[in-house]
């Protein structure tokens, strides 16, 4: 658990971040939005104290991260940017094995780890593991940013606009990964974005900033159908909100337990609303069988259930 108690940080004349008060629950995967220059970055890189608050106190996990070595702090915590940052002249097996080789843990582990986190990453190991980060494409040096992030297996990974640089196809399958990832460990997310598809994609909560002050927290459903105020309707983008909304809502919250039989490959129940839309309009059709989590018949899609508000 993160949690910001009336934090400040100014550089004079701006006050970048104001008064922030937020708590990140453990395992929550906690989206910071907010336009350019909200004060998103600073609130994260107070997190691991690459940034220290004017006024206010950050704990994580109860502790006053003020009273820990930074270096300490920083091998509890999984960092990635945008630019991933790997040593150059150290193969992906070394950048992945930083932490957990400083951490001192014996080397059979280190390369169990590191081929186990070539493979969530998707990263075929025999082709990556002695390559170097110039011989990679940007997408694969974003997912050995992430796999070194995950070395050490850290409480709390930090992610600032991780994906921003990477082409729409690599960046939708890396944040299907950061999902995937994120339910198998249940590791505390905190992830910067500026992009509200991503946020509405990815977060339990999204937490928007605007001017350094925090003017909403909630869950992606609560932020779209209440916003607190114009910064967030903007960020939604007016237009496309109806859009959104399908991205986020899922079939299961729309089936009827219909038994009546509807032919056709069934739709997972936790698919979004725009998957099911696109099947339809793609089959022509207005109905869509929908089976649960273990393939078993659970009702009937219908259009006109989709479009009721
Ligand atoms: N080291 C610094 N020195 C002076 N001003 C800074 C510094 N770092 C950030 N700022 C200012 O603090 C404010 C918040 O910056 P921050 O990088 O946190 O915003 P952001 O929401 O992450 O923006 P972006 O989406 O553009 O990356 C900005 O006005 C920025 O110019």
């Amino acid at each position: 658990m993160i949690t910001f108690e009336r934090v400040t940080k100014r550089f004079e004349p701006w006050t970048a971040v104001d008064g922030v008060s937020l708590t990140v629950e453990a395992g929550e995967f906690c989206v910071l939005i907010g336009p350019s220059g909200s004060g998103k970055s600073t609130l994260m890189k107070m997190v691991n104290r690459l940034i220290v608050p004017d006024e206010g106190t950050i704990r994580v996990g109860g502790e006053d991260i003020a009273m820990l070595r930074p270096e300490d702090l920083r091998r509890r915590m999984g960092y990635v940017i945008q630019n991933v940052g790997l040593f150059p002249h150290w193969t992906v097996e070394r950048n992945i094995a930083t932490v957990p080789t400083l951490l001192g843990w014996p080397k059979a582990r280190v390369r169990d780890r590191v081929s186990d986190l070539l493979d969530l990453l998707k990263l075929d190991a025999r082709r990556f593991r002695d390559a170097y980060p110039h011989q990679l494409s940007g997408g694969q040096q974003q997912r050995v940013g992430v796999a070194r992030a995950l070395a050490a297996e850290p409480a709390i990974l930090l992610m600032d606009e991780p994906f921003s640089a990477l082409d729409p196809i690599t960046r939708g399958a890396l944040q299907a990964e950061m999902t995937a990832i994120h339910k198998a460990t249940g590791t505390t997310i905190v992830f910067v974005t500026h992009d509200m598809d991503e946020a509405l994609k990815l977060a339990n909560r999204i937490a928007v900033l605007d001017h350094g002050r925090l003017i909403q927290f909630g869950p992606p459903l609560e932020i779209l159908h209440r916003p607190a105020n114009d910064t967030v309707r903007d960020l939604i983008g007016r237009e496309d909100w109806g859009l959104k909304l399908l991205a986020v809502e899922t079939v299961g919250q729309r089936v009827r337990p219909d038994v009546e039989k509807v032919p056709g490959a069934p739709l997972p129940i936790d698919a979004p609303l725009r998957q099911a839309i696109a099947e339809m309009v793609a089959r022509g059709t207005d109905r869509l069988p929908v089976v649960d989590a273990r393939g078993r018949p659970a009702g009937v899609l219908h259009l006109s259930d989709v479009v009721r508000s």
